[in-house]
């Protein structure tokens, strides 16, 4: 059987270069083997191949999350007029009573849900840990591994209680040496560095107001010495930096960048409340921010200065953030979001819709290192390829990019990853989506049931 995939008659969008009205693809395994204008070529393996029709339809790179608590899943809706430190400090608890099995459930929601907005690659930030609960990380790399999405989940961590001055409750943390010894064991598990790899992990202690300087330290130490990335939130909201100012004396930025935590393998979620002075040092350093326009809009934390850092050349990616703070937000509908929410900052100007492309595939990769592999499509590639139908009700607007990025989140009519078909006509292919969606409300309800003497 041919391994070979034509797809012809599509407005392909490469990202990095040209764009093909009436274009086509050919992938072979799992790589690109062609892009370009007008039918395919002719092509070994072509007898046989499958043949999609892209007819009113967009293709562009697989998106790529780069934030995420896929747990947070089974606790949407909680606080929903709160802070983040308000949000948090609701959460926190209920959290701690989460076991395998509710990861399990919320991890195989989430990553199905993401999947349908585009997805092909997603990060997320574990960082809750209850003892004897199950191999809670193990739980979400199974559901990833299901579905058939390259993962990069990052390994969490906590360990500055309230009794020290964290925010967090002391019953949620985990001490230094548990945390370093469990990171690592996670890498020399999970982590595949290989070209085309569906897993690699990230050491990420948690935040400033959660973790002490020695974790900080420590982590970054750890994953320079094993190769893998950094990742952490930062600069949120003004109540962070308020915490960085009294106990370090610095902006979140300086203070991080103290610790040796900036650089190009290096990416921070959200990164909203940012200096002139702070953008200047993620552009020199080459590091990433994680972009969560609807989770910050949800929780009030304010609207990142993304137009800056891109003028400043910083890398930037898109994520939605868990659904606790942006429920059910659609990773292609965040392209929107992102754009509106530059715009109402600063004009009409201040965001295309093919620069929120670009941060939501290449921008993406850049923030995972992974710029060589994904991101665009370009022959040698890996086949990550969202084919988007906006030949529907979105066939009113003349430029399929602005369809997507304007237009609210099209119908899929075909992902893949690495070639294979992960979504098909708009439904999850490689998993029933109506048990996925059962397991996330069956997740919800458990952890409700577990967090019962806390909510
Ligand atoms: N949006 C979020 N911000 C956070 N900061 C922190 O320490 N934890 C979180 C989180 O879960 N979501």
């Amino acid at each position: 059987m041919s391994d070979v995939k034509i797809i012809e008659g599509a407005h392909v969008v490469t990202v990095t270069g040209a764009e093909h009205p009436g274009g086509h693809i050919v992938v072979t395994g799992d790589r690109i083997t062609a892009v370009g204008a007008g039918p395919a070529p002719a092509v070994e393996g072509a007898e046989g191949a499958e043949r999609i029709d892209g007819t009113g339809c967009l293709a562009t790179p697989g998106l790529v999350n780069t934030h995420h608590h896929l747990y947070q899943w089974a606790s949407q809706g909680y606080a929903p007029d709160h802070t983040l430190f308000e949000w948090l400090t609701t959460l926190y608890r209920p959290w701690a009573k989460m076991d395998a099995e509710v990861v399990a459930g919320a991890a195989s929601a989430g990553l199905g849900w993401l999947a349908k907005s585009g997805c092909t690659t997603s990060t997320d930030h574990h960082y809750i840990f209850p003892k004897g609960r199950g191999d809670l990380f193990a739980a979400e790399i199974d559901a990833a591994a299901e579905l058939g999405v390259r993962f990069h989940p990052c390994r969490g961590s906590m360990d500055l209680g309230r009794s020290q001055g964290g925010l967090p409750p002391d019953e949620v943390v985990e001490d230094l040496d548990t945390i370093l010894a469990e990171t690592e064991a996670a890498i020399d598990r999970h982590h595949d560095a290989s070209f085309g790899s569906m897993l690699r992990i990230a050491v990420a202690p948690c935040s400033p107001f959660s973790v002490t300087k020695d974790l900080l330290v420590r982590s970054a130490e750890l994953a320079r010495a094993r190769g893998v990335r950094l990742h952490t939130h930062l600069a949120e909201t003004t109540d962070e930096e308020d915490y960085t100012r009294e106990h370090f004396g610095a902006t979140p930025v300086e203070y991080m960048d103290s610790l040796g935590w900036l650089g190009p393998d290096v990416w921070l979620a959200h990164c909203v409340h940012l200096h002139d002075s702070d953008i200047a040092r993620l552009a020199a350093t080459g590091t990433g921010t994680a972009h969560c326009p609807s989770s910050n809009a949800r929780l009030g934390s304010g609207i990142a200065r993304v137009a800056e850092l891109l003028a400043a050349g910083a890398p930037v990616g898109l994520g939605v953030d868990g659904a606790a703070s942006a429920e059910l937000v659609p990773l292609g509908g965040e392209i929107k979001q992102a754009v509106y929410m530059q715009r109402a900052r600063s004009g009409p100007r201040a965001l295309t819709a093919r620069q929120a492309l670009e941060i939501a595939t290449i921008g993406g990769a850049r923030c995972l290192g992974r710029e060589a592999e994904i991101g665009s499509l370009e022959p040698g590639k890996l086949a990550d390829i969202a084919l988007w139908d906006v030949g529907g009700f979105h066939a009113a607007i003349d430029d399929p990019v602005l369809a997507l990025a304007a237009g609210g989140t099209p119908p899929l009519r075909r992902l893949l990853v690495g070639g294979r078909t992960v979504v098909a006509d708009d439904a999850l292919a490689t998993v029933a989506q109506d048990e996925v969606a059962r397991r996330g409300a069956a997740a919800h309800r458990r952890l409700m049931t577990l967090a019962e003497e806390v909510l």
